[in-house]
């Protein structure tokens, strides 16, 4: 009952957005589906002066010239709207797509990171952005079906009415099993999209894994070709069984509502060879009938469709207003802030939903301004997790985050803290556009001086703004290396007083790593670094270095320190020191 009161609502709400969208184009569109009803009237009328001066000459109103001459203008216009329509639906489907696209798109920036990340929200974002692409243009066709329709039945009604009341509620009587079949079929519908996103999310990422360049190389290397191919198959054949089981249901409904339309059409057509063998119409009416009736059904079907049309899709806009609705409000713009004394955490905990185990498990640490500090430990003991507290992506569920001794929002955090991640990404736009996407800042070409671009950046046959990537194959792509230099030049363009670099030289060799440490306060320019590595060769400069472990922090000083209380951070240092004996 719920959802029949809320259908009317969420097609009410479609039709703004369509309007919305596209005014000019909605007029546009409407005003064909007026001009169709229009003629398929004309039609009737037409058919009806035909058949006047045919068979009654003398009682005609026009000669049969004129007659037959109204009813090809009227079947040539009510032919031809039907290709406008086509064409212009094509228009107005695109721009629906486009509004809704752009509230996805609103809907996903506001998403924080832990939404993001969680795995409801995904497949609810895919559900979304799947029908997301087709259901405006369902819906906009369903609703310029409906107006057309409904004029054009209207019409044919008043037609009907005038010649044979009794005609008329045996056409209609033929909505009723239509309107339920297409809630069935609706339902039906939803519940058949609602279980294939999962496969067709499956499916889509093995077709990445086989087609995308960067699994080309080790896809091949492991001869992975065959398995994944095995995988995709099983898939597509899941995705085959449950595609003919709802096609199979779908030919069926179609069939059925077919069936009722043809009987009441077949009623109608022969009630009126009953009424005219009775003698209660001459034949002229009759001929206005039998079109009357023709057209009506014909109208009868598109308004059904169009119902069907809308209460189908009524389930897909219900979901997607959800999904907009489920985003959290577009928070204020975060302002950057300088560092002045320090940044802590005092007792931070984090778990991840659905993980017992939290990752970040009361963690106690402090950067001060322009200090280097070290995140070391074994995988998986939290270090990245607790990074991202630190920056302002995930909020501890306990404990508490203070700049300069005061608890600052988290957009003010993160426009504070700039974070390359050790999977950071590779854009496919060119070297500056790289490094300028990560805000307002320094000069792109300082950057990628202080991150050791410069001389990659010479080798290029356009400098700075060479294509970087083969992705969208017009780019040069560069090395490991060579693409980890980029992410440094785009975290160094940023200019906050704090920078997180998570592995920032896992890729490096070992020239331009040391020279990277050695350097580090340079070229760090007197911010703050909170620094992840698994290579303590790397981290031993740091002022003070955490070690982690299950989510604690189970040690904390200098490098000297830590070697001196013979705990964990000795050993795995011992342990990493002696493999290059
Ligand atoms: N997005 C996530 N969703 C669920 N669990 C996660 C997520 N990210 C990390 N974890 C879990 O949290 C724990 C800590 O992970 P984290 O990435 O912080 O460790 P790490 O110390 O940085 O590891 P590594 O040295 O391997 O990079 C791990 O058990 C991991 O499985």
């Amino acid at each position: 009952m719920r959802r029949l009161v809320k259908t009317p609502r969420l097609i009410a709400a479609a039709a703004r957005e369509v309007r919305r969208a596209d005014r000019g184009g909605t007029l546009l569109a409407t005003f064909y589906q007026l001009l169709g009803a229009v003629a398929a009237l004309g039609v009737v009328a037409a058919g009806k002066l035909t058949f006047d001066a045919l068979l009654t000459p003398d009682h005609a109103a026009v000669g049969l010239t004129p007659a037959l001459l109204l009813l090809a203008l009227a079947t040539a216009v009510s032919g031809s709207v039907g290709p406008l329509q086509t064409q212009q639906h094509r228009i107005l489907g695109e721009r629906v797509s486009q509004r809704v696209w752009d509230r996805l798109l609103d809907t996903t920036a506001r998403a924080d990171l832990v939404t993001y990340e969680s795995t409801g929200f995904a497949t609810a974002l895919e559900r979304v952005r799947q029908h997301a692409l087709t259901r405006p243009f369902a819906v906009t066709a369903a609703l310029l079906g409906l107006t057309g329709s409904l004029l054009g039945v209207t019409a044919m009604s008043v037609v009907l009415l005038a010649v044979e009341p009794l005609l008329l509620p045996l056409l209609l009587a033929a909505g009723i099993p239509a309107v339920l079949l297409a809630r069935w079929a609706s339902r039906t519908e939803f519940a058949f999209a609602h279980r294939l996103t999962a496969l067709f999310r499956r499916r889509h990422y093995l077709q990445e894994l086989l087609t995308q360049r960067p699994y080309a190389a080790e896809v091949r290397a492991f001869d992975a070709t065959g398995p994944l191919r095995a995988r995709h198959d099983a898939l597509n054949a899941d995705v085959n069984a449950a595609l003919s089981k709802q096609v199979r249901r779908r030919q069926l409904i179609a069939a059925l509502t077919t069936l009722g339309v043809a009987t009441a059409l077949t009623g109608a057509l022969l009630a009126i060879v009953q009424l005219v063998q009775t003698g209660r119409i001459d034949l002229a009416e009759a001929g206005a009938a039998a079109i009357a009736v023709r057209l009506l059904s014909g109208q009868l079907g598109t308004l059904f469709g169009a119902i069907g049309g809308l209460l189908e899709s009524a389930p897909f806009l219900a979901d997607l207003e959800r999904f907009v609705a489920s985003g959290p409000e577009a928070g204020p713009r975060g302002h950057k802030h300088d560092l002045v004394d320090r940044v802590s955490l005092r007792g931070a905990r984090f778990s991840y939903p659905g993980l017992e185990r939290p990752a970040v498990d009361g963690v106690d640490l402090e950067i001060r301004a322009g200090e280097v500090v070290a995140l070391v430990g074994e995988n998986g003991s939290g270090k990245t997790t607790l990074a991202k507290i630190v920056a302002g992506l995930y909020e501890p569920d306990d404990g508490v985050r203070r700049w300069d001794g005061t608890a600052m929002p988290a957009p003010d955090v993160r426009a504070s803290v700039t974070v390359i991640f050790q999977d950071f990404v590779r854009y496919q736009m060119t070297v500056r556009d790289n490094i300028v996407i990560s805000g307002d800042g320094v000069d792109p070409e300082a950057a990628a001086r202080s991150a050791g671009l410069l001389p990659t950046v010479r080798g290029l046959p356009d400098g700075m703004d060479t294509m970087l990537g083969r992705d969208l194959d017009e780019g040069v792509d560069l090395s490991g290396g060579q693409w980890q230099r980029v992410a440094l030049a785009r975290a160094l363009h940023r200019d906050t007083p704090l920078i997180v670099l998570d592995e920032p030289a896992a890729a490096l060799d070992p020239r331009a790593e040391h020279e990277l440490f050695t350097n580090v306060r340079a070229t760090l320019g007197g911010r703050a670094a909170l620094l992840i590595s698994h290579r303590f060769s790397s981290t031993r400069m740091a002022d003070r270095i955490y070690v982690m472990d299950a989510g604690r922090v189970v040690e904390c000083g200098t490098h000297d320190e830590l070697m001196a209380a013979a705990g964990q951070y000795a050993e795995l240092y011992r342990l990493q020191s002696a493999a290059y004996r």
